[in-house]
């Protein structure tokens, strides 16, 4: 392992944005009793977003002088946003369970795996291109954020191929079941 982070295992959830990545990993994360590593972001919230649940919101300052202090993993920008883990709040997941888990796109997956190497397992979850527009459509979602999610499918779908998992979720429930067998065959026996 790299860098001074601790031992630990880091579910990584990555793939197409809208393709269920958050229901997924957080209905995994609260049966298997895994910790979630909250990115900041200097991006503004969304409706029914929280600060501190779905991401500590900061301003591109504090975010960039955070980011000049060392504070961050891994960080990312995005359509001209700021993402990024910071180490400290590893290191507290850490203390509270030996797996925890993060949302994050290609390049933090790619960070985390250099990072934790053995330790990082990369769990890549997909849907085609219109199913992820049906679904946008069905919840009114806004053309803003379909525009985001649309202009980095490409980019994002193709890194399945560098995955150790990777599935592509039509049925929640299946998929769910397919993703966390998965993630069993890295842990120890006890924590299934
Ligand atoms: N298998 C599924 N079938 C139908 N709808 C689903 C399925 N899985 C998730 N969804 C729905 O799709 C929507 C997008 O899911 P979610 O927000 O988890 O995606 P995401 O990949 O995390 O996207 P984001 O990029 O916004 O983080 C949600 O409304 C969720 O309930
Ligand atoms: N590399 C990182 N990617 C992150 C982080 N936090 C979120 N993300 C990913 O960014 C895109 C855009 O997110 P959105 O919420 O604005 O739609 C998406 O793929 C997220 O998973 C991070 O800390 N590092």
């Amino acid at each position: 392992m790299n860098g001074n982070i601790e031992s630990g295992t880091i579910i990584v959830f990555v793939g197409t944005s809208g393709s269920g990545r958050k229901t997924i990993a957080h209905q995994l994360g609260k049966e298997l009793g895994f910790q979630y590593v909250i990115s900041h972001t200097t991006r503004p919230s969304r409706p029914k977003e929280t600060e501190g649940k779905d991401y500590y919101f900061t301003s591109r300052q504090a975010f960039i002088e955070a980011d000049i202090r060392g504070e961050f993993i891994q960080t990312v920008e995005l359509d001209n946003h700021f993402y990024g883990i910071n180490k400290a709040d590893v290191t507290a997941a850490l203390q509270v369970s030996p797996v925890i888990y993060v949302i994050v796109n290609r390049s933090g997956a790619n960070k985390l795996k250099y990072e934790f190497g053995d330790k990082a397992i990369r769990i890549f979850i997909y849907v085609n291109k219109q199913l992820i527009l049906e679904r946008l459509q069905a919840r009114a979602v806004s053309e803003e954020i379909i525009r985001h999610y649309m202009d980095h499918y490409i980019e994002e779908v193709s890194y399945r191929k560098d995955c150790e998992h990777v599935f592509e979720n039509l049925d929640l429930d299946e998929t769910k079941a397919r993703i966390k067998e998965s993630i069993l065959t890295h842990l120890p026996a006890t924590m299934s």
